[in-house]
């Protein structure tokens, strides 16, 4: 029997923020946030396999949005270790893709992060807790939660992680659309919209710590917010519509995920998110819905074929 090919294959989550208060911007034009950033089993799988040269392949629903080449952040990760670290070198990537490509949910932050521990582990380059939290930061703000995952409080850029108390988990339902929103543009339309009214230093509401001690989903759902929506809405005006009729269908509470433009739903129970998911199909006001729940963990290795 032919040996299997050598490869590592590593899961990864879809984030939403629940919640997303934007502050200042910093030195160099980012905004400092305070989020609480919560993972769901919402996941792409990254696999690298040694190869004479780079290759990348996707495959699932959104594959024809995703770049293969260096514009690929879990590619770049790739080349960047295989440049640092003698024992590293090109390799065959496929990314099997679940997570909605420019929809707020940090897709391409969270293959980042699933192409750092493949690549480690792959050539047992052997990072250290310290190189990973380095290089993430620096390919994106979203993708040291990426690696960590559950829920979590993020300062700074949304990089700088502390734990936060949860208990319970979260029955949630996403509502979809085939158009993206461009991060740095809800950036800009944030700043155009709030250019007359005083940004304070950002904090985490109490209200939502306390809301995810309880694990009592009604109590979260009153504590969502996201200082995003108001530009997101403004830049896809029918998000509103979205938001207004999952929330007359029977959900909790609605937020738009990160900069957008996913709906977020958090529902009662599993069986209120399978209603909640047929109401909103029906209706029309996404063009795609999946239910998701959390917290799950951050990037994990789920398969490794070593050389023979
Ligand atoms: C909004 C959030 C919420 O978690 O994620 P998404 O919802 O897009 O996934 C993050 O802040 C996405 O951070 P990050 O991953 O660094 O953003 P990128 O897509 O790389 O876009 C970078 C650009 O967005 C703007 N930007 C980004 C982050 C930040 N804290 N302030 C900013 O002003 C800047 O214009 C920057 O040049
Ligand atoms: N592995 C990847 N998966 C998805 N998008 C990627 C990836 N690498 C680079 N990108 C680019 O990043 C952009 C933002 O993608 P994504 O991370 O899914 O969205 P968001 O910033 O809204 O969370 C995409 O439009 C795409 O061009």
């Amino acid at each position: 029997m032919a040996a299997k090919q050598p490869g590592v294959t590593v899961r990864v989550p879809a984030k939403v923020n629940l919640c997303l208060n934007v502050g200042p911007t910093d030195g160099d034009g980012y905004h400092q946030l305070a989020t609480v950033f919560h993972a769901v089993d919402l996941t792409d799988d990254v696999t690298v396999r040694p190869s004479r040269h780079w290759e990348c392949t996707i495959t699932g629903p959104y594959a024809d949005k995703v770049p293969t080449g260096h514009a690929n952040l879990a590619m770049r990760v790739a080349q960047r270790l295989a440049d640092e670290c003698y024992e590293a070198g090109p390799v065959s990537m496929t990314i099997d893709k679940s997570i909605p490509v420019a929809g707020g949910m940090a897709g391409g932050s969270a293959d980042a992060a699933a192409a750092m521990i493949a690549v480690d582990q792959l050539f047992n380059l052997q990072l250290t807790k310290l190189d990973f939290t380095d290089l993430a930061a620096e390919i994106g703000s979203d993708v040291p939660f990426a690696l960590t995952g559950g829920t979590a409080f993020g300062s700074g850029r949304g990089d700088q992680l502390a734990p936060v108390l949860t208990t319970g988990r979260y029955e949630w339902v996403f509502a979809l659309h085939h158009e993206g929103l461009s991060t740095p543009k809800v950036y800009a339309e944030f700043d155009r919209l709030n250019a007359h009214r005083k940004i304070g230093f950002p904090q985490v509401p109490g209200e939502l710590l306390a809301a995810l001690r309880s694990g009592d989903p009604r109590e979260l759902a009153g504590a969502l917010s996201n200082d995003l929506q108001e530009a997101a809405v403004s830049l896809m005006p029918r998000l509103q519509d979205t938001i207004d009729t999952g929330l007359a269908e029977g959900a909790l509470g609605a937020i738009v995920s990160g900069s957008g433009p996913t709906v977020a739903f958090l529902t009662a129970d599993r069986s209120a998110a399978l209603d909640l998911m047929v109401a909103l199909t029906a209706s029309g006001v996404a063009d795609d819905v999946v239910s998701a729940s959390g917290p799950h963990p951050g990037a994990r290795v789920i398969s490794t074929i070593r050389p023979v």
